[in-house]
């Protein structure tokens, strides 16, 4: 099966590696410095499940390609109107999209560019980032990959990814039910993201503190309200499911928007929680803790554009 990943960053670089260490046929979308890195030091994964070197096949988008039958989308939500436009010409009448990004707006861009039945849903449960030499750093344990069709069907064309998939050193999870997975995972990464960034700190050190397990909380449930007036659906009382979950994760848990954060990166403030709080308004719901992490995260684009 031809698969295109689209990014070679901390989360493509990973799923690509670990499915072309199985043997499947992955190429690579690239822009041109990380084409130039890859070719000259080849993708490099350093991780707990087991280090990769290898040097897979790339592709820009000015290079001639047949499509493709599965296209794994793995950019920033930022950079997905010029990724869109990049993969045009390798998507094909049967091409299936598979986004890996954090949030939900995404699907509806892509279905205005491809159509309904293209889009097939995913999500993503890793802690990845790359570093300055250009290799992937995969540390925590978990290291999932959920998809599936919106529909929740068990059609043809998912069993055949299935088959793909299954095999692959990483946790390869078929859906019945992705649109839920998606938003609970929204949810999640609204909450985890927001309260990482705000305090600047790993996940353990916030909520030992009795005030932290409280802003938490309060942001989960904020995000609980915002969803349930939205019609999201997702399950009642998954607040407290989460909240469960965030204290039962590693200490030294970090999100992807605070170590990007720290590396001086672009953030996808508007896409996660900017979005929450336009949909929170619209519905008259009050989310005053998750503004407050989005006037943080706010603060520092802003500032990060006064220093380029
Ligand atoms: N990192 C993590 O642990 C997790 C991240 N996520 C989510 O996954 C998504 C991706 O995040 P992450 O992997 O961290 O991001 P990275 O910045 O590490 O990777 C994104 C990659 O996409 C590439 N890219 C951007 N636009 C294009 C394009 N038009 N054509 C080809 N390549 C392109 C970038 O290329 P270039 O090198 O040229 O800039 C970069 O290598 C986000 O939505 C994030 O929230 C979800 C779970 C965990
Ligand atoms: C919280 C985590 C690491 C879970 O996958 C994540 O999605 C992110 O940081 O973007």
């Amino acid at each position: 099966m031809k698969m295109l990943m689209v990014g070679a960053g901390a989360i493509g670089g990973y799923f690509g590696a670990r499915l072309l260490e199985k043997g499947e046929d992955v190429t690579f979308l690239v822009r041109e410095g990380r084409k130039e890195k890859i070719e000259r030091q080849g993708l490099s994964v350093n991780s707990r499940h087991g280090d990769l070197h290898l040097q897979p096949a790339l592709l820009t988008k000015t290079m001639h390609a047949e499509p493709f039958e599965v296209i794994i989308l793995t950019t920033k939500a930022y950079q997905l109107e010029q990724a869109i436009e990049d993969i045009r010409p390798f998507v094909g009448e049967e091409t299936m999209i598979l986004p890996l990004l954090n949030g939900i707006a995404h699907i509806d861009q892509l279905v205005a560019a491809f159509g309904e039945e293209a889009v097939i849903g995913g999500l993503c449960f890793i802690e990845s980032t790359v570093d300055e030499d250009g290799e992937i750093v995969q540390t925590s344990p978990i290291h999932q990959l959920v998809y599936g069709e919106r529909s929740g069907e068990q059609t043809k064309r998912i069993e055949k990814l299935k088959s793909h998939f299954d095999g692959t050193i990483a946790d390869f999870v078929l859906s019945g039910n992705i649109n839920q997975d998606m938003w609970h995972k929204y949810m999640f990464i609204t909450a985890m993201s927001g309260i990482t960034s705000l305090m600047e700190s790993p996940l353990g050190p916030i909520r030992e503190l009795p005030s932290g397990q409280t802003a938490i909380k309060t942001l989960l449930e904020e995000l609980e309200a915002a969803m349930t007036a939205m019609e999201a659906p997702i399950k009642k009382g998954i607040a407290s499911i989460q909240l469960d979950k965030m204290n039962s994760m590693d200490a030294s848990m970090k999100s992807s928007m605070q170590r990007d954060m720290e590396k001086g990166q672009g953030i996808e403030a508007d896409h996660l929680q900017g979005y929450l709080i336009e949909k929170a308004h619209e519905a008259n719901v009050s989310v005053p803790v998750l503004e407050t992490v989005y006037t943080k995260l706010k603060l520092y684009e802003a500032n990060r554009n006064v220093a380029k």
